[in-house]
């Protein structure tokens, strides 16, 4: 079985109508790797992931596990779990009332509530619930059963910091033991601490599919630069064919000439007080693939 993807798209597209709404997307997961399916608003997360669930009609092919997914025939979601946009919960049942409808194993399910900290409202009817205390509940059925295949969509919604960190090393506890995620998220830096792959979708197209570390590279192509003397390194930069672009209080630089900037700083006498990694802005990223696609 280690040797079976689980997950497998080929070139799928999925329909409302005539409309398309994700074109010929190809891409795998294996057992063990965390995916970020990344991406703006309106790009296509949702529909991919309601696709793989069968809940959307489709061309191409889905297979979960080894087998394949159909419309009407989701038997191979059998050792999947997934949230998707509102948690399937009743409002009138308890939240353990509601993990109990799907859980298999009672001690799978004591440890999820635990390790989550859902323990002082899980007997209160789920109507009551805080928008992340729903979402904890939705996370929690959908990690059920050791699933080998997970998919979540913006899990981190109306989680608070501490919460989220859980959630983190839950994945990442999973993910260890050989369960696979695709997670998405509009925001790229939430799934930075935790995503092994980056799939980035736009206008309902996969335009990049990358390792975090590959990725990464990418991403941090600009840093953001302060010297005790940010006159002089612009006179210096200048002299040098450097290119820069000058803010305030700060000057923004490539990451390719970074060894050179430092030597000549050095060099130079001018003290460097901080150099760091413009955080990686999704939008940025997504017009910089698009660009060079383009050519
Ligand atoms: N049932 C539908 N009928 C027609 N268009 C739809 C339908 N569902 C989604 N769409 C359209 O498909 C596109 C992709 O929507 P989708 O919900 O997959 O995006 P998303 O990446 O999940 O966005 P968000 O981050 O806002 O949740 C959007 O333009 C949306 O308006």
């Amino acid at each position: 079985m280690k040797n079976i993807n689980a997950l497998q798209l080929d070139n799928v597209s999925t329909f409302v109508g005539k409309t398309v709404l994700v074109k010929n997307a190809t891409f795998e997961v294996k057992p063990g790797e965390i995916i970020g399916l990344i991406g703006p608003n309106g790009a296509g997360k949702t529909t991919i992931m309601k696709t793989i669930l069968g809940l959307m009609k489709f061309k191409g092919k889905v297979v979960v596990n080894g087998r394949e997914v159909y419309e009407n025939d989701h038997q191979a979601l059998d050792k999947a779990g997934a949230l998707i946009e509102h948690p399937a919960i009743y409002p009138f049942l308890t939240g353990i009332q509601n993990l109990t409808l799907y859980a298999h194993d009672q001690k799978d399910m004591a440890n999820l509530i635990s390790e989550l900290q859902m323990s002082s409202y899980i007997n209160n009817k789920a109507k009551g619930y805080s928008l992340g205390m729903k979402q904890k509940l939705g996370i929690a059925i959908a990690l059920l059963n050791q699933p080998q295949i997970v998919i979540l969509d913006e899990p981190m919604n109306g989680l608070d910091i501490e919460s989220t960190i859980k959630v983190r090393k839950l994945i990442k506890r999973y993910s260890d033991q050989g369960t696979a995620f695709l997670i998405s998220s509009h925001i790229l830096s939430e799934l930075q601490k935790v995503m092994t792959r980056v799939v980035l979708i736009s206008g309902g197209q996969i335009i990049l599919n990358k390792e975090v570390a590959e990725f990464e590279k990418i991403s941090h192509q600009k840093y953001h630069l302060t010297t005790e003397n940010n006159k002089l390194a612009k006179k210096i930069f200048a002299a040098y064919q450097i290119t820069f672009k000058a803010k305030e209080n700060y000057l923004i630089v490539s990451q390719k000439d970074i060894y050179k900037i430092e030597d000549l700083l050095f060099n130079e006498g001018v003290h460097l007080k901080e150099i760091l990694p413009l955080e990686a802005n999704l939008e940025r990223i997504v017009v910089d693939v698009l660009e060079k696609k383009r050519g």
